[in-house]
Parts: C-alpha cells; structure tokens; sequence
C-alpha cells in the first residue's frame, strides 16, 4: 500500500479517536495493513497497540464504513472485541467459513452465552462486545461511516497467530514510499 494512504488513515484515526475522547499514550505503536491485498479502502485497518504484555493485550483500532478485517482465527489467543464508538458488524464461523455445518453457534456477547447464526453479521453498538474464543473464525467491518474499536485479549502475537481463510493474505503490508512517513510503523 501507499505511504500516503498510511498517512492518511492515520490522520483519521487521530482525528475521530480525538473527537471521541480517546487520547493515546506517547509514543503509539501505530499498525496499518491493507492485509497485503492493495484494496485498503475495501480491506483493511488500523490499529493502535496500546499494551503488549507476554500474559495480555490491549489494542484501539480505527476502521471506515465497510472497511473489513478479513476472516480469520487465532489458535491461541482469547480476545473481546469492543465497539467504542460507531457500529460495527462482527461475523463468526463455528467451522471453515467455505463449509458451515451448523446454523447456529454459542458465543458470548456482553458477557452472556447465546445463539448466533453462523457465519451472519452481530452488529454491536458502542459499548457492546463479543468474546471470541481461540480457533473461532471471526471477520468484522463497521456498518458506521467510522468506527473505534478495542480489543483486549491473552497474548497476542502478529507474526504467528492469525490464520486467515484468504491465503493470499499477509498480515503486514508492502510499503510504496510516495510521500513521507508520519509515523514508523511497527512492523517496519
Ligand atoms: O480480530 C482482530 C485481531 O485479532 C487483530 O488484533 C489482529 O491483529 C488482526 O490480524
């Protein structure tokens, strides 16, 4: 993906996380991907990792309308997804997303088990958050023309804990220095 597009999405992510009371720490540790797939608009996100901890994480993210995060799962890490400002469409899969067996599955919303269709959209609203268990399949977008999202989970690992059904997927992106960095990101 571009520079400028990092840039820019950077600058929204600053201005709505602002608007909406959210004040980083010093020094963020800034994470934008276009999953390696060059359509940032269509997918992609960013993030913000706010604690990094062998034992916990915690992560603000920042994503446009229809902006999606592409299915995929963790093998190891737990994690709640929040939705802070905005609303956001959260999609599971109890199994393969290309092979779903079952028409409903039990996750945890707001803290309390209950049906969920299986491989259709949970729109949470600001406040709201689902627990996604390790090797549930998850994909999420905001339905909102913006949207903050969080994340707290056990340990989170980038390099070696996503596992996306797309294989064209990188989690990282390439670079293509067209302008100059606002910030370095952490994957650079
Ligand atoms: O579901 C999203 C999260 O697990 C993110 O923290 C992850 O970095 C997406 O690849």
């Amino acid at each position: 993906m571009k520079r400028s597009e990092i840039n820019y999405a950077i600058r929204s992510a600053l201005t709505f996380f602002e608007r909406n009371g959210w004040t980083l720490p010093p020094h963020p540790a800034w994470d934008v991907t276009d999953f390696g797939l060059g359509i940032f608009h269509r997918q992609g996100l960013v993030l913000v990792n706010l604690a990094v901890e062998p034992e916990y994480c915690e992560k603000l993210m920042y994503a446009w309308r229809d902006q999606t995060t592409p299915a995929h799962y963790h093998k190891l890490k737990k994690e709640d997804i929040i939705c802070r400002a905005g609303e956001l469409a959260v999609t599971l899969w109890g199994e393969d997303p290309g092979a779903i067996q079952q028409e409903y599955i039990s996750v945890k919303i707001n803290g309390k088990h209950q049906p969920v269709k299986n491989g259709e959209p949970v729109v949470l609203k600001a406040g709201e958050r689902i627990t996604i268990s390790p090797l549930l399949w998850h994909a999420f977008h905001p339905i909102s023309p913006e949207c903050i999202i969080g994340e707290v989970s056990t340990a989170n690992d980038d390099m070696n804990d996503n596992f996306f059904w797309n294989s064209e997927i990188g989690r990282f992106p390439e670079i293509e220095e067209d302008e100059p960095p606002l910030v370095k990101l952490l994957s650079e």
